[in-house]
């Protein structure tokens, strides 16, 4: 799914304006309605109340429409204008007025603390006090009224965007933005949704359909999407049936360090399980019993030291190489991987300490193959490309630094960010069950034996880190977040390959009343 940025809302909302050949009005009405029905359908006309504060731009227009239907309909609702601003939009005034004819009273201004209102925690409060207009920092007494929603812990809806949230930077301030249970966003999710430092505003969203210009929507490139199955499913590789496992590649996986054998095992147990055909671990000589012994797939190179990689020579010609997974820092593996790295022409996929011995001779980095996909944690990332100011800046300096030595890179996370000629794809899957070791090895192999299989380099990070994540999905249904382990996402990828084909469950038939 698209990403669109703030501009390509506002030019989304100009044209569907145009070629439908309605007012702005209508278009919030088609906003507020697709509110109200969101609403009506889950409260079935419940009489809990229902608080919606709106601000003085079209955000807040979108909270009077809902507040209007929601009266319409016998809500019991109590509408509130925060007063940022005297500046009010067109669309706002004119619903301000149609909710005023409804009611036949005028919704209650808030100016300062003093203003704000009782809440409780058995009410809904919709935020439709700042939307993608937000933009410069937002006053204190704004601040404390999102606090004071925080502190009434009343179930909090959020109309397109949380209040106080940018769309392209982040706030500032701790508590500047309304924590949300919720977020009807229009027509497509925004960025801030996904990155770690806005996140933490965000509980759930819905995009919801206001009938924004279609071909607009399909033709317009965005530079940020969100992978669904989906997006990753015409990705998929069928197989044909006179293939041989010469057809699925060869991975090979570079690492291991005493003490860090398991690493090399998880990675190449992963790099079969993604459908490789052949995988070969080179590890020191401490590596050859663990691994030929309960790993019966792999084959073996040792290299000539036992505790440490110190030279990297084979024979075999690998399709795809995974390198530095548990690989250590060792000052004879850096000198090791220098002189691979300066004659290699194999495709690359480079993690942890492989990552951490370019940061500290970051002349390595103009020798890796174009495409190479790289996969740091944000604190790798930060060794390679320096410190970054928020979110949005680390994704700049990232799209930047991908575009110089033509590479690719995934940024590893709740939400894993793909980065690639200028582009960002952000995996929709995964759970807190992934934070434990190993599960970092085991994406590394997953891309590996992707790539191994012929998919391109974007192709398998992005389908790579959607199978690894659904694979946590749907292990931490029998495992639980804390049981989960690394080598359980490898036995899972068998039921998120078959995830990805299985149909929608039937909706069960509803039992007429009598
Ligand atoms: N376009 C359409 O047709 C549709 C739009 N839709 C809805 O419109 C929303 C965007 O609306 P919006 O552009 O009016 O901005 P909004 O977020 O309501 O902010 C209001 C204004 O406040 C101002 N301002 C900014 N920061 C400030 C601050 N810190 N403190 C004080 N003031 C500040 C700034 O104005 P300024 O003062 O800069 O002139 C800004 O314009 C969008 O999220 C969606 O909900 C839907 O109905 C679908 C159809
Ligand atoms: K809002």
């Amino acid at each position: 799914m698209k990403i669109f940025s703030k501009e390509q809302i506002y030019e989304g909302d100009r044209l569907t304006i145009k070629k439908q050949n309605i007012s702005s009005a209508d278009l919030m009405e088609r906003a507020g309605m697709s509110l109200f029905n969101w609403l009506d359908l889950r409260l079935k006309g419940a009489p809990v109340p229902i608080l919606v504060f709106c601000g003085i731009g079209n955000n807040g227009g979108d909270g009077l429409v809902l507040a209007r239907h929601l009266v319409t309909h016998g809500y019991n609702v109590k509408t509130f204008v925060v007063d940022f601003s005297d500046t009010r939009s067109q669309d706002f005034l004119h619903n301000y007025e149609r909710l005023k004819e409804t009611t036949k009273d005028w919704p209650v201004s808030i100016h300062d603390e003093s203003d704000f209102p009782e809440i409780t925690n058995k009410d809904i409060i919709i935020d439709a006090i700042f939307g993608v207009g937000l933009n410069r920092p937002v006053a204190d007494w704004v601040i404390n009224l999102f606090k004071y929603f925080k502190r009434a812990e009343a179930l909090t809806i959020s109309v397109d965007i949380p209040s106080g949230l940018f769309t392209d930077r982040s706030p500032k301030q701790e508590g500047a933005v309304v924590k949300s249970n919720f977020i009807l966003s229009f027509q497509t999710p925004k960025l801030a949704f996904f990155l770690p430092g806005t996140s933490k505003y965000i509980e759930q969203w819905e995009a919801l359909d206001i009938g924004i210009d279609q071909e607009y929507m399909q033709n317009t490139e965005t530079v940020a999407h969100i992978l669904g199955k989906l997006d990753v499913l015409p990705m998929y590789k069928q197989r044909d049936k006179f293939s041989h496992k010469g057809t699925f590649g060869h991975g090979l996986i570079i690492g291991g360090s005493y003490g860090k054998i398991g690493a090399v095992q998880l990675a190449s147990r992963a790099v079969l399980a993604a459908g490789a055909g052949l995988v070969t671990a080179y590890v020191p000589t401490c590596g050859y019993v663990p691994l030929q012994s309960a790993f019966p797939e792999a084959m073996v190179i040792t290299d000539a030291d036992d505790k440490h990689i110190s030279a990297i020579n084979f024979e075999i010609t690998p399709t795809v190489i995974g390198l530095g997974v548990g690989i250590g820092t060792d000052k004879k593996t850096g000198d090791a991987l220098e002189a691979f790295l300066k004659t290699n022409t194999t495709p690359l996929v480079l993690d942890a300490d492989g990552l951490n011995i370019i940061s500290k001779n970051k002349n390595l980095l103009v020798h890796l193959p174009a495409d190479t996909i790289l996969t740091p944690h944000p604190k790798e990332l930060e060794r390679l490309i320096g410190v970054w100011e928020d979110d949005f800046d680390k994704l700049e300096k990232t799209k930047a630094f991908a575009e110089k030595y033509k590479i690719l890179v995934l940024i590893k996370g709740a939400n894993s960010i793909a980065v690639y000629q200028n582009k960002l794809y952000i995996n929709s899957t995964g759970n807190p069950g992934l934070a434990t070791g190993g599960t970092g090895d085991v994406l590394t192999g997953v891309i590996t034996g992707l790539l191994a299989q012929g998919y391109s380099a974007l192709e398998a990070t992005c389908f790579g880190m959607y199978l690894h994540g659904k694979s946590a999905d749907l292990a931490v249904e029998t495992k639980g977040y804390q049981s989960l382990i690394a080598s359980d996402v490898i036995t899972y990828l068998a039921d998120a390959y078959l995830d990805l084909f299985a149909q929608p469950a039937p909706v069960a038939e509803q039992p007429t009343q009598a």
